[in-house]
């Protein structure tokens, strides 16, 4: 090994006694079980409901009191313990309200501290000491660990933990300590969160769902196609700008555009109410208990027109410019009879309703008109100017990959694009065949130059992020064309239909997935695949689990507007040293019912794998790296101190 690097290594472990002494914590490490892994995918903005989700550990904080308690405590009690754990500072206050003083106050203060000193060491016996101090409240960190590690054999320090107690409750700290106490909980109970993609678009606070994962103690992000689209409107996709705002104003959510992320919509406003009028097909959908006022809706209403129509104008250079995404279909501009009021695609002529061509010329339909084009360079500077944005889409780039692979699995969105008979389809890029996993890691080598040249708007690579949300070898998209014009503007519901890649029913099949986790250099004995991005039918008995458990879709919708075609509000999947565990989701209605009747919702578990033996770290990522770096300690000490 080069001397010049353990050189430099050896100011670190400047003595024989800090090389051995972390070689000795390193191999305990690896023999210690793994810990829990948490996958989420499709949050779709729903940030109450995935933080439900995330503070309960989809079940397992609850599981761990229940293990501890159960004989001391009610189901009644275990739920209130439970849900100060995922709520403490909101269940704190309410439970504040119901002592008539405060020494019944107080007594109650010096159990419950107790009960969650007693939780700790069951849900951190995964873990070395140091990890556990780090998950500790800083302030508070002295305190607890002279409470964990009582040893009070020979009675004599009894007093002097009864006393610690009454302390910290006389000088008006408990509320602190409990507060820290259940957020150490929580991040004890899970070692580390896969979001499996689809953060943003369709629910209202994606912007708070970034922030709970910026704070989040371990986190990593396989980006979906909305993310893709909202990553490419900041690295200067205008097509993918002129999406993200489309679909906000379809879904009600301006607001994040402008007041989340502090976004001017006043010249789209401006260009909107002077071209567009009211419109049945541009309506904002809402959801349930929403009210607009008719001046609020014929508002969204035109700017969804507005946008909807540069979007489809700025499409057509692009598939133009771009002949090998082959999208010439997609030309539908071009295809209107405007004088008719009709449009024909594949050899059918269909009727246009609803239409808003107020701004298009018949002779050249993709012309921007100078209004529009400084429309959109004034979003795109206001895009690429908001802190919070920048902050979150560099987030998303810095966690977030286009696959990955993680303790032999295989984690994906949305799909790795197949022909009918099972082999990775090909697309030819300037040129060059790519399939499988150099097609995959041809996108995200194009999606990472685009956000590195924020200021290139027309180039292969900010092209290439809009082929990766509507393009047919889109490992993200996954199906043939995207029917958004057919949707806004032909009755007829054949049209509408989108074609998926032949993967989605492929994907039943063991070989099939087997095939492509070799293909990704996995074990396909171990490995799984782990997927999002399409919703699965609960309701009409779809199975989340395929392939002989090689396979698993968490997809089942956080988000509200699916729920009524799953019947469920989403699976998560857990994976600790046992095995894999497949959890249901009922419907998250408020955080205010989960604080009154403590009451969970979520459902029935699957076993969707049982490890023979407890896995180890030795046998993880983390364990792969801790072995490497035991290796070059084993080498720093032979060169320093064994000679
Ligand atoms: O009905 P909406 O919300 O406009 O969205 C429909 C579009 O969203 C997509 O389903 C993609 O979004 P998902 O990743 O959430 O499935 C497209 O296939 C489709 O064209
Ligand atoms: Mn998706």
């Amino acid at each position: 090994m080069n001397t010049k690097f353990l050189d430099l290594l050896a100011q670190k472990y400047e003595s024989e006694e800090k090389v051995v002494t972390e070689i000795i914590n390193l191999e305990a490490i690896l023999n210690l079980p793994k810990g829990t892994e948490h996958f989420v995918s499709d949050l779709h903005g729903e940030f109450q409901a995935f933080q439900h989700v995330l503070r309960n550990g989809s079940g397992k904080v609850k599981e761990k009191i229940r293990d501890i308690f159960k004989e001391e405590l009610t189901e009644q009690e275990i739920n209130e313990f439970a849900t100060l754990v995922y709520y403490p500072e909101d269940k704190l206050k309410l439970i504040k309200e119901g002592f008539a003083n405060d020494k019944a106050l107080n007594e109650w203060y010096k159990s419950f501290i107790e009960k969650m000193i007693r939780l700790i060491p069951y849900t951190s016996s995964k873990y070395t000491r140091s990890k556990l101090r780090k998950a500790l409240p800083k302030q508070f960190e002295f305190i607890i660990e002279e409470l964990l590690y009582k040893t009070d054999e020979f009675a004599n320090k009894k007093r002097y933990y009864s006393s610690i107690l009454e302390h910290i409750i006389s000088l008006g700290q408990a509320d602190k300590l409990i507060i820290g106490l259940a957020y150490t909980i929580q991040q004890l109970v899970v070692d580390h969160l896969h979001v499996v993609g689809d953060i943003y678009d369709r629910g209202p606070e994606p912007d708070k769902i970034m922030d709970t994962l910026i704070n989040y103690h371990s986190t990593d992000i396989q980006w979906g196609n909305h993310d893709v689209l909202w990553l490419g409107a900041y690295a200067g996709s205008k097509v993918c700008l002129a999406n993200i705002i489309r679909i906000c104003a379809r879904y009600n959510n301006l607001a994040i555009i402008e007041d989340a992320y502090g976004i001017n919509l006043r010249p789209l406003l401006n260009l909107a109410e002077k071209y567009y009028g009211d419109n049945p097909a541009f309506r904002p959908k809402l959801q349930s208990g929403v009210k607009l006022s008719d001046q609020e809706t014929v508002q969204i209403t035109k700017i969804h027109q507005a946008i909807a129509m540069i979007q489809f104008k700025l499409e057509s250079p692009i598939i133009k410019r771009r002949s090998f995404f082959n999208m010439q279909d997609r030309l539908l501009l071009e295809k209107i009879n405007y004088e008719k009021n009709e449009i024909t695609l594949h050899d059918k002529t269909y009727l246009l309703e609803n239409t808003c061509f107020a701004t298009v010329n018949p002779d050249q339909p993709d012309q921007l008109l100078e209004e529009e084009v400084q429309v959109m360079d004034k979003l795109l500077f206001s895009v690429q100017h908001s802190e919070k944005l920048t902050r979150h889409m560099n987030f998303l780039m810095k966690k977030g990959s286009l696959y990955l692979k993680y303790n032999g699995n295989l984690l994906i969105h949305g799909c790795i694009p197949l022909d009918g008979s099972g082999k990775m389809e090909k697309m030819v890029i300037e040129d060059k065949p790519y399939a499988g996993r150099d097609l995959l890691d041809l996108f995200e080598k194009h999606l990472r130059y685009s956000f590195a040249h924020p200021e290139e708007t027309e180039d292969l690579s900010t092209d290439m992020v809009w082929y990766l949300w509507t393009g047919e070898y889109s490992s993200l998209f996954g199906k043939r064309e995207m029917t958004t014009f057919e949707r806004y503007f032909i009755r007829d519901k054949a049209t509408h239909k989108e074609r998926k890649n032949p993967y989605y029913y492929l994907r039943e099949n063991e070989d099939i997935c087997r095939n492509i986790l070799s293909e990704f250099g996995l074990n396909p004995d171990h490995g799984h695949i782990i997927n999002g991005h399409t919703p699965v039918k609960e309701i009409e008995g779809e199975n989340p689990v395929k392939a002989n458990g090689k396979m698993v879709v968490i997809d089942g919708g956080f988000s509200k507007a699916y729920q009524s075609t799953t019947g469920i509000a989403g699976y998560t999947l857990l994976f600790n040293s046992f095995g894999m565990q497949l959890v249901a989701h009922k419907k998250f209605s408020s955080k205010e019912d989960v604080l009154r009747d403590g009451t969970d919702v979520l459902s029935v578990k699957r076993l969707v794998d049982e490890e023979l033996e407890r896995k180890k770290v030795r046998e993880t990522n983390v364990g792969e790296k801790i072995l490497q770096d035991i290796s070059i300690l084993k080498s720093l000490m032979e060169y320093r101190y064994m000679k």
